[in-house]
């Protein structure tokens, strides 16, 4: 088992907290209302265009701190495939009528966003920075697999939503994001690694907020 398996395990409590949470289960059953389904889309739009440079941030770290050569390409495909993420999510909103352009940064949001900063500062070691990028697209991956499972009543159109993070490619993806989390943290002085430790903790608080806030609870 791997240090990220270990710490899944540890802070199993928290972990579940962010991939089962009540916004998910009124996806999962059916009982989601639209208005909370806007507000994460517009949301997270905004977030994804704050991801997109924290995934540079990682890439230029590949590059100078990565002895594995394999790992930029993990990491370029997963930024192509934010390239797409975005005009889905443009797409996405014209059909349900959310203006992209009028959405305020939700106070969650703001704070999710410039954590993401923090961590591209070229103070962040390689191996924290892709712990928490593993973290951010495991959170998603799990969520929206639960979803996808056959005994769920997730409405038909959301179901392309939650194929969107919840199909097995992605998973596969994410799956190849914790091997590298994993063989970096493996050779990271302790130090290093007990700072990746809290910034999965940190990941997975944000997470639990900005769920909350799509359904209006903050
Ligand atoms: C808040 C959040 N977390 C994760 C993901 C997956 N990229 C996302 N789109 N938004």
């Amino acid at each position: 088992m791997g240090t990220i398996e270990t710490w899944v395990k540890k802070h199993s409590l928290l972990y579940t907290g962010a991939t089962n949470h009540p916004f998910i289960h009124s996806v999962r059953d059916g009982t989601i209302d639209l208005s909370s389904f806007k507000r994460w889309l517009g949301q997270d739009y905004i977030f994804v265009r704050a991801f997109v440079p924290f995934v540079a941030s990682v890439l230029l770290k590949v590059w100078k701190e990565s002895d594995e050569s394999s790992d930029m390409e993990v990491i370029l495909g997963g930024m192509a495939a934010l390239n797409d993420e975005l005009a889905w999510f443009k797409k996405e909103a014209s059909k349900r009528g959310v203006s992209l352009s009028d959405i305020v940064p939700h106070k969650a949001n703001i704070r999710y966003c410039s954590f993401l900063e923090s961590l591209t500062s070229t103070e962040v070691e390689y191996t924290v920075a892709v712990t928490a990028f593993w973290a951010i697209e495991a959170v998603y991956q799990d969520s929206f697999a639960h979803c996808l499972e056959e005994d769920s009543k997730t409405p038909a159109e959301l179901k392309e939503t939650c194929e969107r993070w919840g199909n097995e490619a992605f998973g596969q993806y994410c799956r190849s994001l914790r091997e590298i989390a994993n063989r970096s943290l493996e050779k990271a002085p302790d130090g290093v690694v007990s700072k990746a430790e809290i910034v999965f903790l940190r990941v997975l608080e944000h997470e639990v907020e900005f769920w909350n806030m799509s359904r209006g609870e903050t």
